[in-house]
């Protein structure tokens, strides 16, 4: 089988470091290059932690492509960033696989487009543990019989996006089977703003940061004379990359744009 050739952005991130360790222990993945935009020149096996993990370091995307031939690029970085790069391989032909969160719906439609024009495969997963794909599916199922919903999501704190894009991802799941409902009282007001948390389609999202947390999120489900709570949680980043592994695979015999995992698991 031939090896499918990728490329890493954000290597020495907490994400990073797993999916370059995922990427170098499987054998029909290569990692040929990464992308970090502090190290440029270096190798990937002089960094602490990486020791005979053999992968030139760009922090140019453009250059790094013009003179690797990659087949996926996987991008775990930041919003603004991991959108130039999922953008910028699309245009050189690459798949990206990108865990990044803080995309906005017009930067998804881009990619959407893009992929399109393009003809290529492109995955964004707001998460890629299994549990959390599950807890977002049967959130999805248990809408359908409890339309009143809120969302508490508990993150490290060192967490730059809120509310978080499994979060958001799960209140779009649940708003394609639920009736549009006001929750709570009419009359309803916050006497602190922020209160009842970030209102996304009439569901209440709380993000909660600190430390100790790593990811995890509870969909509560309310009705009358009972509560219905569906929570997930991963414990370390490991969780992630089974996920990734998937994504990497299915992205290569794509030729659209998915937004979730949950799309591409049997
Ligand atoms: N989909 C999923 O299942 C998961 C998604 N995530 C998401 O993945 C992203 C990364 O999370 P996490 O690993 O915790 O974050 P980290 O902050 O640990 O890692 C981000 C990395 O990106 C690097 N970076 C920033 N700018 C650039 C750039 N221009 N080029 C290359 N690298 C760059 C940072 O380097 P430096 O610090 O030196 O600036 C850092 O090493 C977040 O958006 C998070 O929400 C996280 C967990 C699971
Ligand atoms: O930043 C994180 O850590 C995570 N980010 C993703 C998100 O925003 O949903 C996935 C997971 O929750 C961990």
């Amino acid at each position: 089988m031939e090896k499918i050739k990728i490329v890493i952005a954000g290597p020495r991130g907490r994400m990073g470091k797993e999916a370059v360790k995922l990427v170098n222990e499987t054998e029909h993945f290569q990692l040929i290059a990464v992308i970090d935009h502090k190290n440029d020149g270096m190798n990937l096996s002089d960094l602490e932690g990486f020791s005979g993990i053999v992968a030139p370091i760009y922090s140019n995307l453009e250059e790094c492509f013009n003179q690797n031939q990659a087949d996926v690029l996987i991008d775990l970085t930041t919003p603004e960033v991991g959108m130039y790069h999922a953008r910028t391989a699309l245009n050189y032909g690459i798949r990206p696989v990108v865990g990044t969160t803080g995309f906005t719906k017009e930067d998804l439609q881009e990619l959407n487009n893009l992929c399109e024009e393009k003809g290529l495969g492109c995955i964004i997963a707001p998460n890629f543990a299994i549990g959390a794909i599950l807890m977002m599916k049967f959130s999805q199922m248990a809408a359908k019989y409890f339309q009143d919903v809120e969302i508490i999501e508990l993150h490290h704190d060192q967490k730059l996006d809120a509310p978080s894009g499994t979060a958001v991802k799960t209140v779009q799941m649940i708003s394609e089977v639920r009736d549009s409902k006001q929750q709570g009282h009419p009359q309803e007001k916050e006497t602190i703003q922020g209160a009842r948390g970030a209102n996304i389609e009439g569901m209440h999202v709380h993000s909660v940061r600190l430390p100790g947390l790593i990811a995890h999120q509870q969909v509560m489900f309310g009705a009358d004379g009972q509560t219905l709570t569906i929570r997930h949680d991963s414990y370390n980043r490991a969780s992630f990359m089974s996920g990734v592994k998937v994504a990497v695979e299915s992205v290569m015999k794509l030729n659209l744009f998915v937004y979730g995992l949950e799309n591409i698991l049997e």
